[in-house]
């Protein structure tokens, strides 16, 4: 694979090159990314006389080349190339490469096919093509930066190979509800599809989460309580496998304070990043309930038992320089200088080789999968027990009735 690149790559005059570093795409997605730009526009291009670009123009068209955020494939780039002689060089004269020699008898046919075309208008078509990749390009970007959330509960957008899924519910402090769990799984499934190599969990608002929406328990009839809670039990089971499986690196931008499931859930994150305004909050038994999301496995490997056991069973609060100190958040951000420092540093790893990175994490996460796997049905069967427990309905009528907050 990796040597298919290299070869594709010779390819390319030097200036075109240095831009398209990066491994070629599936050909569909350049199809999507790059509508306007197939063999037919070339030709019209080709035969369009009218306009005739300065060198200046084609030495801008170089430069341009190299500012291409996506590598616009290798058929485009044989284009390119062929241009790029019949423009400086005029039409091919040098020997046919050998049957074998496959990379140069590519280019060699695509600058061989463009026969007596003038130096002039081999030079306009390269300043078209350019322009037009350059053009496709910043649409692209824009239509993913702006395109309107299809969540009710999440924001995703995705951006500089980072798929961002942020929880959206701030006057609710991003309490987590069924809807939201539904969501956020199937976010997790089309970034692990798509062509980011960074995944970002975070929160809209002064909260990262108020972890497990506890006004979903209050909404069950009672004749319904048996039904709905074999649903929770799929639901949460369901869900947290979804992070246990997930196959890309995913990062926690902890924006503020992380109650419950949300805190929980760090352990199966790759990276957790905080600001110092963030606490860390499990009060599973001040709920009547018992730790999920993997905790009672990762949290005492992260943290050893004695300090993870102060968390989930006494459901200490712990600052972010506690988490920090305890092994459960990667680095803490003063707040003022939290999210340019933090996506600065995250936009920096998402330009690494996605693939090595995607096949490290998962490599790190083999040897425990299984285990997690086991520990989450064990957890979400004793959470069953909890939920039809008084005390866990004791703690839900508080909340509800606003006797009791954290
Ligand atoms: C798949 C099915 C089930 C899976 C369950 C898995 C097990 C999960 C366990 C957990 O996550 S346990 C943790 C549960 N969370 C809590 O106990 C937090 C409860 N909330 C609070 O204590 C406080 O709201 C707060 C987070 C300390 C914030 O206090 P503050 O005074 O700053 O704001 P509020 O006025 O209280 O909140 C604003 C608004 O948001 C609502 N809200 C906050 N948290 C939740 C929540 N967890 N569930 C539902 N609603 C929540 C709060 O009621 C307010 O709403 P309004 O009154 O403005 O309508």
């Amino acid at each position: 694979m990796a040597a298919a690149a290299c070869r594709l790559r010779g390819l390319m005059p030097a200036a075109t090159l240095r831009a398209c570093s990066r491994p070629p795409l599936p050909g569909s997605l350049w199809k999507r990314q790059l509508p306007a730009v197939g063999f037919p526009a070339l030709q019209l291009h080709m035969t369009n006389m009218a306009l005739r670009a300065s060198q200046e123009d084609f030495e801008r068209a170089k430069g341009q080349i190299k500012l291409l955020k996506e590598d616009p494939g290798n058929e485009v780039k044989l284009k390119l190339y062929a241009l790029f002689k019949q423009a400086t060089e005029g039409p091919c004269t040098s020997p046919k490469p050998g049957m074998l020699d496959f990379v140069n008898k590519a280019k060699w046919d695509a600058w061989n096919a463009l026969g007596s075309l003038s130096k002039d208008t081999a030079r306009q078509n390269y300043v078209d093509l350019v322009a037009s990749l350059v053009s496709s390009q910043s649409l692209s970007q824009e239509t993913s930066i702006d395109k309107k959330s299809e969540y009710e509960t999440l924001v995703v957008t995705r951006e500089d190979n980072i798929t961002k899924i942020m929880l959206n519910r701030p006057a609710k402090k991003n309490a987590i509800n069924n809807k939201m769990y539904n969501e956020i799984m199937l976010a997790l499934e089309a970034a692990d599809k798509d062509d980011s190599s960074l995944t970002v969990l975070t929160g809209n608002g002064d909260y990262y989460s108020s972890g497990n929406d506890l006004s979903e328990a209050a909404k069950v009839p009672p004749d319904d309580i048996e039904k709905k809670i074999k649903e929770s039990f799929v639901l949460l089971r369901t869900f947290v496998d979804h992070f246990i499986d997930f196959s890309k690196p995913l990062v926690a931008v902890v924006n503020g304070p992380a109650v419950g499931i949300s805190v929980t859930l760090l352990g199966l994150c790759d990276i957790v990043y905080a600001t110092d305004r963030a606490t860390f909050h499990t009060p599973f038994i001040q709920l009547g309930q018992s730790p999920e999301a993997c905790s009672s496995y990762t949290f005492p490997k992260i943290m050893g038992p004695i300090k993870a056991a102060e968390m989930l069973i006494f459901g200490r609060k712990l600052t972010a320089q506690e988490a920090y100190a305890q092994g459960l958040i990667t680095e803490v951000f003063p707040d003022s200088t939290f999210q340019r420092e933090v996506w600065t540093r995250l936009k920096a790893y998402a330009q690494l080789p996605p693939k090595a990175m995607m096949f490290s994490k998962q490599l790190i996460r083999s040897f425990e999968k299984e285990t997690l796997h086991k520990v989450n049905f064990e957890e979400c069967t004793l959470l069953c027990e909890r939920w039809v427990s008084d005390e866990f309905m004791n703690a839900v009528v508080n909340f509800i009735n606003r006797k009791s907050k954290l």
